[in-house]
């Protein structure tokens, strides 16, 4: 089975049918998983990977206490609105007139504490920043890490891979021998799961950093959508009704997942309480804050009423193409978005046997917080 890894999809509202469990469990690795792999390191079909530093490693005896709250500092406050010390050198192109960059001519490992600032205040304008030609993937692990420690503390993700001693990397990775994509599509029509990255966390992450390490000939692009502008897009009175609600989010199901698929969970597993409509410290403009992987039910509405008003928004997310990117990777490709106003999708669409690997950092932002409807 897979070690392929993405946020483990699931939404537990009652209307969520049986595929959505399918396509989670495909997707989630374990150590018995990765085994086979690792000690073939490449297959007549596949080449082995191109950063073997980066394959996925698990630690059953790997434990962590519940997270502490910490304070978040949000860098982008601090930064330039003009962006000299991050744009100087750079060729900047739209990716959509609503949501996305694309920039060359900018080595983010170089840039300097101000143009970090810039960097943050950037990617939380465009919610998703697409960098090309990085040497990234191949710094040093501990660098990589360096480098992301200064947007917040490091998320240690609860049950997916790491490379061995750097818990704080988060792996997508799906290689040889896997059959994800033909055993999911015998149950499911489309791999679409939106989602914004460990939302049942007290403080979610912020500025996120996703790299390509191995990536298949075509497919396996990353849908990206503006929650910013999904906000927006509602009329006033129901931006009105929005505001003031609460919604649970949930880690449960993730780690029932991964322990049932002999996978590890390093942190017991929490719910927080967040609003549905959040405000970004950095550029005050509002977002939703629900996606179908780990928003459950709004807090005081009956199992049907709320039901039925997540439904719509998930809904509303997945289908506003015109507030959504595709991103395609290549190599030395670096994605950072904002995971506070952005909601991505994985798409499970390349052919079986070819690897697709890719490593996240995920500093964590502040706790969640609203600021009053504006009338508008
Ligand atoms: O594999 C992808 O395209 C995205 C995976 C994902 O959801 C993540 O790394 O947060
Ligand atoms: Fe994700």
């Amino acid at each position: 089975m897979a070690p392929a890894l993405v946020e483990t999809p699931r939404s537990n509202v009652s209307f969520a049918n049986k595929g959505i469990a399918d396509y989670k469990e495909a997707y989630i690795g374990g150590p018995a998983a990765y085994k086979q792999e690792a000690e073939v390191g490449g297959t007549a079909k596949q080449p082995p990977a191109r950063y073997p530093n980066y394959l996925p490693t698990w630690d059953p005896e790997e434990k962590y206490p519940p997270l502490q709250p910490f304070v978040h500092k949000e860098h982008g406050k601090d930064a330039d609105p003009t962006f000299p010390h991050l744009l100087e050198n750079a060729k900047v192109t739209n990716l959509t007139s609503n949501i996305g960059a694309e920039i060359h001519g900018v080595e983010l490992s170089k840039l300097t504490d101000k143009g970090k600032d810039e960097l943050a205040l950037f990617v939380a304008q465009k919610k998703v920043v697409v960098f090309r030609n990085q040497g990234f993937a191949d710094l040093p692990i501990q660098d990589a890490l360096n480098f992301g420690g200064y947007f917040g503390r490091h998320h240690i993700h609860p049950t997916s891979g790491a490379p061995k001693g750097f818990p704080a990397v988060h792996l997508v990775h799906r290689g040889a021998e896997d059959t994800t994509a033909r055993d999911f599509f015998e149950e499911r029509t489309n791999s679409v799961t939106w989602h914004s990255d460990v939302t049942y966390e007290q403080q979610p992450p912020g500025t996120t950093f996703l790299y390509l390490l191995d990536g298949p000939v075509a497919g396996g692009d990353t849908l990206f959508a503006s929650q910013t502008e999904a906000y927006r897009r509602l009329s006033p009175e129901f931006r009105k009704r929005l505001h003031g609600l609460k919604a649970i989010h949930s880690a449960i199901e993730q780690a029932d997942n991964s322990k049932n698929r002999g996978g590890v969970v390093r942190r017991e597993p929490v719910t927080s309480i967040h609003p549905i409509v959040r405000t970004h410290p950095g550029t005050g403009e509002k977002a939703l804050f629900v996606n179908p992987q780990f928003t459950r039910r709004i807090v005081g509405y009956k199992r049907e009423e709320s039901d039925f008003l997540l439904k719509f928004l998930f809904d509303h997310i997945a289908k506003g193409q015109d507030f959504q990117a595709r991103v395609k990777w290549a190599p030395g490709t670096v994605v950072v978005w904002d995971n506070r106003v952005t909601a991505h999708s994985a798409l499970l669409d390349w052919d079986d046997g070819q690897r697709r690997h890719l490593a996240r950092i995920t500093p964590q932002a502040e706790r969640p917080e609203e600021t009053p409807f504006e009338g508008k």
